[in-house]
């Protein structure tokens, strides 16, 4: 078994939106086949780990972030996933794991995919592990969890675990309007189930045009490819989210749309100083955040 060292290690790793976000009929264990088009943007989680007796987590939020929905016990996703290493890597020494969250909870933003992402590759670098296979774990604890160990901007097939890079060269600014109570994502994949039930629903595939609008690195191409399957369920789950996203197109937004299950709204600004004005808009509906896409994945960085 590898020696353990004695400092504690900090790694972050970034939200993710949808850019595209087509499901198909769910199959035998539940899950839906997605044809998603992720980009990781600017809000971070980072993970500190640190030798300790036994495993604990501890969690402190960025200002505008409520963390009273972040559980402290065994199914915190980043505990669980410093476990699932440990086990696997014959590992027996337990670590504390501090949450500094800068993304907000249960808002389609994937909080805590991308504190489960950071914890695999702070513990990796704890232990020595040099682990080549973290994907395969980061599959196991959640359909967004690969994504959110790669990041910038990539194809999500299968659950949505099956990722690979997509050219990006680009940079887009967005906006986000999140709200204390999130949404749950089991619930709108059942709403979205209920909205379809007996109608057909094709296999979903990526559109072209995004793949495009992505590779010319064209913002208003872009705006005019973004999508999301998920959108009337959570619509429907939160019939007030209809109102913001009509205030972010009259205000001038690009494009206005839910983030993955929701309920963040995503507003697709020019530039960053169209971003700024485009927030000042929206402060009166709930909490905004301005955000850029993409950036990196899920690294080691200076405690
Ligand atoms: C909807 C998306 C879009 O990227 O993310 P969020 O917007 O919630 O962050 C993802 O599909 C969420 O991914 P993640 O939150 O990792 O889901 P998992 O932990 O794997 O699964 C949680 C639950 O969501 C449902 N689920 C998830 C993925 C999928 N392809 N089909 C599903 O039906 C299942 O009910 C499952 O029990
Ligand atoms: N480290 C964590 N951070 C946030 N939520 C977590 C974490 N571990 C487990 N959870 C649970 O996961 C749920 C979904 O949170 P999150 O991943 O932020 O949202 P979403 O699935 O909408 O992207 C939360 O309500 C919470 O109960």
């Amino acid at each position: 078994m590898p020696e353990p060292t004695l400092r504690a290690v900090s790694a972050r790793a970034a939200a993710k939106i949808n850019l595209h976000l087509g499901v198909g009929a769910p199959g035998p264990d539940g899950f839906h086949p997605l044809a998603t088009v992720y980009q990781a943007i600017s809000l971070f989680s980072t993970i500190t780990v640190t030798p300790a007796d036994d495993w604990s987590v501890t969690c402190q939020a960025a200002p505008g972030i409520a963390v009273d929905q972040v559980p402290l016990d065994e199914t915190n996703l980043a505990l669980r996933a410093a476990k699932l290493l440990a086990e696997r890597a014959g590992v027996t020494h337990p670590v504390n794991i501090h949450i500094a969250k800068g993304i907000p909870v249960a808002g389609g933003l994937a909080g805590g995919s991308a504190d489960a992402a950071a914890a695999l590759v702070a513990c990796d670098a704890l232990w020595g592990l040099d682990r080549p296979d973290l994907a395969e774990l980061a599959a196991e604890l959640g359909s967004d969890v690969p994504f959110c160990l790669v990041g910038g901007t990539a194809r999500g097939l299968g659950r949505g675990e099956i990722v690979s890079p997509l050219p990006d060269p680009g940079r887009y600014d967005w906006v986000l309007l999140t709200f204390g109570e999130g949404l749950s994502t089991p619930e709108v994949y059942g709403e979205h189930d209920a909205i379809y039930d007996g109608l057909a629903r094709p296999e979903p595939d990526l559109p072209d045009a995004l793949i495009d609008a992505l590779a010319a690195g064209s913002v208003t191409d872009l705006a005019a490819a973004l999508s999301n399957d998920l959108q009337e369920a959570s619509l429907s789950l939160r019939p007030a989210l209809a109102s913001p996203l009509r205030a972010g197109i009259d205000a001038g937004a690009l494009a206005a749309l839910v983030s993955g299950s929701g309920p963040t709204c995503l507003f697709l600004a020019r530039d960053a100083d169209h971003a700024a004005s485009l927030a000042a808009e929206l402060t009166s509906y709930g909490e905004v955040l301005t955000a850029h896409g993409p950036v990196a994945g899920a690294m080691v960085v200076e405690s």
